[in-house]
Parts: structure tokens; C-alpha cells; sequence
């Protein structure tokens, strides 16, 4: 395109005005409103092209279509220099624009010349300045190279240092990823741990309104023990003196059966005497009568011959004598008679008194019974109460004994000091070990200090004995290095009675109580099945009991009945005593203080070396208990 938009008017192309291409004689010319040229744009070629146009004509000699043709060429030539005018027209006022644009422009150069001498003089006094600066700031530059040389130096030391530090970094890093992965899952830990710990407090409240509970109970429990062991007391030496007088009365009973055995042969006697006397009274009546008659007719026969025969004195002194006989009959009579109704109100009495005897002998029966009964009852409230102390004592309770020092162990100790903190909290529980300096405190249950005997050691396993005599499954070991006093505690030093062991006390507070409990109608069934008994001290305690118990040495499995319960209840116990040799049998020793049921017999023969020593004891039906004794 040629030229300038014009004023906003857009001008169409020439080619568009021609309707095509080719300026035809036929193409139609383009009205155009307002202006002869309009809005039509002509470009070089287009002018060109109709300059350099010829005239076509079919008939040369057309004149009028010639004619018409050359209008039309000369308008389309009007039109194009009407265009080229309206065109140099724009370009006269566009210049005349550009002329004061141009002047308007100088001047401002001419003003910007005159700016830009200010500024250059300004420039040169601030190049001049700058120089001056420059100077200042070379000199500035060298220090700061010596400067930055030092730094540079530094910084190569710096460089080393932080690549140290970046290898530190990368190592540091992976300890920190190690440590954050240690972290997260400590987090987790601590999470599942926070989860334990909100269980835990949860128990631990509902815990402390049990033991709270507990404790009221055990205040009550105690007063009960107490009442009951009053009871129990007042009970047995009730039993005590009742079983006395029961003796007594016993005593008497044989002997008033006795003597009444010898009253009725008295009286049988008596009986036979008073037969004999009524037979002799009847015989002496019959005599006295015959007499009497023989009298009455001899009276009479005496008054006869009283008028015959004056003083007949024979015949009366006769008479005279048969009336004092008859006299003392009767008088014998009477005795006998007295002594017959004396024998009888005495058999009477002694009947009376052996009809009293009877009755009192059955309310002592009676009254043993209730003894009897109360002391059960007694015994039970005891063992329920004994059981719950002992659960609230703790079910799995952990003892650290101090074995004293040895002549041999002041080499070994490496400065080693064990206290024991006096804290009312911690008093008898706790131990304090010192070791190269730092200090190691350990809580128990119970701290037996190296001065404490094998005695005192095992009032407090006793009460565990006790439990398992009563029913209830026990499990007792002990577990330490190498010569902290394992074998002693349990077993104690062979042939010295005083420094018997665990093991031996336990069997004999067994054999007491079995002893004891006889008379309450408790039949123990003990049962001994050891491969070897290799203790003396246990071997002589079996074989000292062998009769009540019937243990036997070196029989394994066999059991002995003496009683069955009427219901058929078996309950079953077992009380296990161990010297532990190696760790491995923790596990199992733990599993069996959880279970403690015979089961695992078998293996722990098996598995167990020579000084296991494994005590069980099954108590069978309401007052049975047998007792099994193991490798
Ligand atoms: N409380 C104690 N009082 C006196 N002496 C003790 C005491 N405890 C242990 N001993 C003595 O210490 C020594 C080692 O004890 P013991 O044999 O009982 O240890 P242990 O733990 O059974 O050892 P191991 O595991 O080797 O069988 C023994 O001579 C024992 O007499």
C-alpha cells in the first residue's frame, strides 16, 4: 500500500474498484458517494497498468463503443489523478505537519543541547568527583585486596572448615535421619505409650479405688482375722477344754459304767440275797407260823396242863426262846427289806445319773460338733483371708537377698557399695549400688540384707507355703549369678540344722501342719516322685514322715487315695521350689508360676539337671491334699 491512512478514511484497493484483476472494457465502474476518488487507493502497479492500457475493441471501426471505452478509461484516469491530487494534498499538509513538528522538535534538541551541556558540565564535575572518588576508592580497592586476600585465605579456610562441616553435615544429616526415623518410631512409641499410660492411669484410678476399697476390706478383713482368730482361739481352747471335760466325762462315763456294771451284779446279788431272804423270811414266816400254831396249840396244850400241871418251866423257857427267835427273824426280816429298797432307790439313782451323763455327753457331742464346725469356718475365713493379703501383697512378688561378703570376694568387688535408703517409702524394699561412681538404686518387694537369717527369709516365703496348703498354686525360685547364694537360700548348708534352707523349712511347716490339722479331719495324700533325693537334710525329713506321708524315693506318677470327697471335687495345687541353674528355665518357671498346674512335669524332668528341686502339691477334694515332691 502507497501513503498514509487520510484523515481515518481507509482507502479500498484499485484492484477492488476494477472488481478484479483485469480493468476490462466491460467491468462496471465503482460509484463512489461523497468524493469523485472516494476511499479507492491506487498502488504503482495499478497506475501503471492503466497508464500502459490499451484500448480493445472487437470492431475497429465501433466508434461509439470506442468512445464509450475511452470515457470510461478517462474517467478511471480522472479518478486516479483526482486521487494522486487528493494524495499530494494530504502530503502538502502532512509535510507542513512534519515542518512544525521538525521545528518543534529542534527546539526542543536545541533545549535538550543545552540540558545535556548542564548535564555534561554537571557530569564533568561529578566525573571530576568521581575521579576523585575513584581515587579514594582505589586506594580503598588496594586495602580492600589485602583485605580481601586475607579473606580470601580465610575463606579457603573457611572452605576447608565448611566442607569439614559439610561432612560432618552429611554424616550429622544421616544421624539425623537416623535419629528422626529412631524418633518417629519413638514417637509411635511414645504415642502407644501415652495410649498405655491413659490406660494405665485409667487402671491405675480404678486401681486406687480398688485398693482404696481394698483397704477398707482389709481394715474389716483384719478386724474379722482378728474377731476370727479370737473366735478361733476362744473356739479351739473351748474345743480344748470341751475335749477335757469330754475326756472327763468320758473317764466317768467308763467308770459310772464300770461301777454300774458292779451296782447291778450288787444289785443282782442284793436281788439274790433279798430272794433268799424272802425265801428265808417266807421259810421263817411258815416256820413262825408252824410255830405259832406249834405256840398257839402248845398254849393251849399249856393251859391245858396249866391246870394240869402246875408250873411247867421247861415248856416255857421253850416258848420263851421260839418268841426271840421269832423276834430276831423279824428284825432280819426288816433289815433285809431296808437293804432291798436301799439298793433299789441306789439303782434308781445311778440310772437317774446315768440318764444325766448320757444327756450331757450328747450336747458335748453336740457342742464338739459346733466346735468343729466353727473351727472349719474359721479355718476357711482364715485361708480366704490369708489368700487376700497375700494378693494384696502382691501375686508375683520379686525378694533381693544380699549374700554376705566371702573371705574370697574382696578382690572382686572393684570398689562395689550397696546402702539401703531409710526413706519410710522405700524401708526394707530398697537397694542403692555404687558402682565406679554412679550410683544404681533397685526396688523390691522386700530387701533381705546380708545379716538377715534363713530363718527370717522364710517367715515371709511361709506365708506362700501356707497358700498352697490351703489350695492355691505357688511358685517360688530363685534366680542370680554364679555364687549369689541361690543353692544356700534354697537348700541351705548340709549338716548344719540352723542354716537349712528354703526347701527343708518348707517341707517341715507341711509335715506340722499336716500333723496339726489331723484332728479337723484334713487327710493329706503326699507323694514324692524324685529321681534321686540328693539333700540330706530333705532325704531324712521324707523318710522321717514316711509313714504319714508315704513318700517314696525314686517313684515317679504314683499316687495314693486315702479319701474321696462325697461330691467328687478335686482341687489342685501345686507349691513349686526351685534353684534355678540356667536362664532358659526362667521362662518356663515364669510360665509355670502363671499357670503352676502339673502339666509340665514331664519336661522339666527332662530339661532339669540334678539340683532342681520341684515341690508340688495337689490338694484333693474338700479335705484331702496330696503333695508331689520333684526333680
Ligand atoms: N546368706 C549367706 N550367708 C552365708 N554364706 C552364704 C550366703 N549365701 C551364700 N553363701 C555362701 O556363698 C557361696 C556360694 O553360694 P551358692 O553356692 O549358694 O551360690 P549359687 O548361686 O547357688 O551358685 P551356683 O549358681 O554356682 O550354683 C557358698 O559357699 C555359700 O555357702
Amino acid at each position: 500500500m502507497i501513503g498514509t491512512p487520510n484523515n481515518g478514511r481507509l482507502r479500498l484497493a484499485f484492484s477492488l474498484v476494477n472488481g478484479s484483476q483485469d480493468l476490462g472494457p466491460d467491468s462496471t465502474p465503482v460509484s463512489h458517494a461523497g468524493s469523485e476518488c472516494g476511499a479507492i487507493e491506487f498502488t504503482r502497479e495499478d497506475v501503471e497498468a492503466l497508464v500502459s492500457e490499451k484500448m480493445k475493441s472487437k470492431n475497429k471501426f465501433n466508434y461509439k463503443e470506442r468512445c464509450e471505452n475511452m470515457m470510461e478509461y478517462i474517467k478511471r484516469l480522472r479518478l486516479c489523478i483526482r486521487w494522486f491530487q487528493e494524495l499530494e494534498g494530504e502530503y502538502a499538509f502532512e509535510q507542513e505537519k512534519l515542518r512544525s513538528a521538525l521545528e518543534l522538535t529542534e527546539r526542543r534538541c536545541y533545549e535538550m543541547e543545552m540540558a545535556l551541556k548542564n548535564k555534561d558540565e554537571e557530569m564533568n564535575l561529578i566525573i571530576l568527583e568521581l575521579r576523585n572518588s575513584l581515587a579514594s576508592l582505589q586506594e580503598q580497592l588496594v586495602k580492600v585486596e589485602s583485605e580481601k586476600k586475607a579473606a580470601m585465605d580465610s575463606l579457603v579456610k573457611e572452605k576447608e572448615a565448611r566442607d569439614s562441616i559439610e561432612r560432618s553435615k552429611a554424616s550429622l544429616s544421616e544421624e539425623l535421619d537416623k535419629v528422626r526415623a529412631e524418633l518417629d518410631s519413638a514417637n509411635q512409641r511414645i504415642a502407644s505409650i501415652n495410649d498405655m499410660y491413659k490406660l494405665l492411669q485409667e487402671y491405675n484410678s480404678s486401681l486406687q479405688i480398688y485398693n482404696s476399697k481394698l483397704q477398707t476390706d482389709v481394715t474389716a478383713a483384719h478386724e474379722t482375722i482378728k474377731r476370727g482368730e479370737k473366735e478361733r482361739l476362744a473356739a479351739v481352747e473351748n474345743l480344748h477344754n470341751l475335749r477335757g471335760e469330754h475326756k472327763s466325762l468320758q473317764d466317768q462315763l467308763t467308770s459310772s459304767i464300770a461301777s454300774q456294771d458292779g451296782v447291778m451284779k450288787q444289785k443282782d446279788a442284793l436281788l439274790n440275797e433279798v430272794a433268799c431272804l424272802r425265801m428265808e423270811l417266807h421259810q421263817i414266816k411258815d416256820d413262825r407260823d408252824q410255830y405259832q400254831q406249834q405256840a398257839q396249840s402248845l398254849a393251849v396244850e399249856a393251859s391245858k396242863y396249866k391246870e394240869l400241871v402246875t408250873n411247867s418251866s421247861g415248856l416255857e423257857e421253850k416258848c420263851l426262846s421260839q418268841g426271840n427267835q421269832i423276834q430276831i427273824l423279824h428284825d432280819q426280816l426288816a433289815v433285809a427289806e431296808r437293804k432291798l429298797q436301799m439298793s433299789d432307790t441306789f439303782a434308781l439313782e445311778k440310772r437317774k445319773e446315768f440318764e444325766g451323763q448320757k444327756e450331757i455327753i450328747e450336747e458335748l457331742h453336740k457342742c464338739l460338733e459346733d466346735a468343729e464346725f466353727k473351727l472349719i469356718e474359721g479355718e476357711k475365713l482364715r485361708k480366704k483371708l490369708h489368700n487376700t493379703i497375700l494378693e494384696l501383697k502382691g501375686n508375683i512378688r520379686v525378694f533381693c537377698r544380699v549374700r554376705p561378703q566371702l573371705a574370697d570376694d574382696s578382690s572382686s568387688n572393684h570398689g562395689k557399695v550397696f546402702s539401703y535408703p531409710t526413706v519410710m517409702e522405700y524401708l526394707d524394699r530398697s537397694i542403692d549400688m555404687t558402682h565406679n561412681g554412679q550410683k544404681h538404686s533397685f526396688i523390691f518387694d522386700k530387701v533381705f540384707m546380708p545379716d538377715v537369717s534363713q530363718e527370717e527369709v522364710f517367715v515371709e516365703i511361709s506365708q506362700l507355703v501356707q497358700s498352697a496348703l490351703d489350695g492355691y498354686k505357688v511358685c517360688i525360685f530363685a534366680y542370680g549369678q554364679t555364687g549369689s547364694g541361690k543353692t544356700y537360700t534354697m537348700m541351705g548348708k548340709p549338716g548344719q540344722p540352723d542354716e537349712k534352707g528354703l526347701i527343708p523349712r518348707s517341707l517341715e511347716q507341711i509335715f506340722q501342719t499336716i500333723q496339726a490339722l489331723q484332728h479337723q479331719g484334713w487327710r493329706y495324700e503326699m507323694q514324692v516322685s524324685m529321681l534321686e533325693i540328693y539333700n540330706e537334710t530333705i532325704r531324712d525329713l521324707l523318710s522321717t514322715n514316711r509313714d504319714s506321708s508315704r513318700f517314696e524315693n525314686g517313684v515317679t506318677g504314683k499316687q495314693y487315695m486315702i479319701k474321696h470327697d462325697a461330691n467328687g471335687n478335686t482341687q489342685v495345687s501345686d507349691l513349686t521350689i526351685v534353684d534355678v541353674q540356667s536362664s532358659r528355665e526362667v521362662s518356663f518357671l515364669l510360665d509355670r508360676a502363671a499357670q503352676s498346674r502339673s502339666v509340665g512335669r514331664t519336661q522339666m524332668n527332662e530339661q532339669s539337671s540334678r539340683s532342681h528341686f520341684v515341690f508340688t502339691m495337689r490338694i484333693t477334694g474338700v479335705n484331702e491334699v496330696q503333695v508331689d515332691v520333684l526333680p
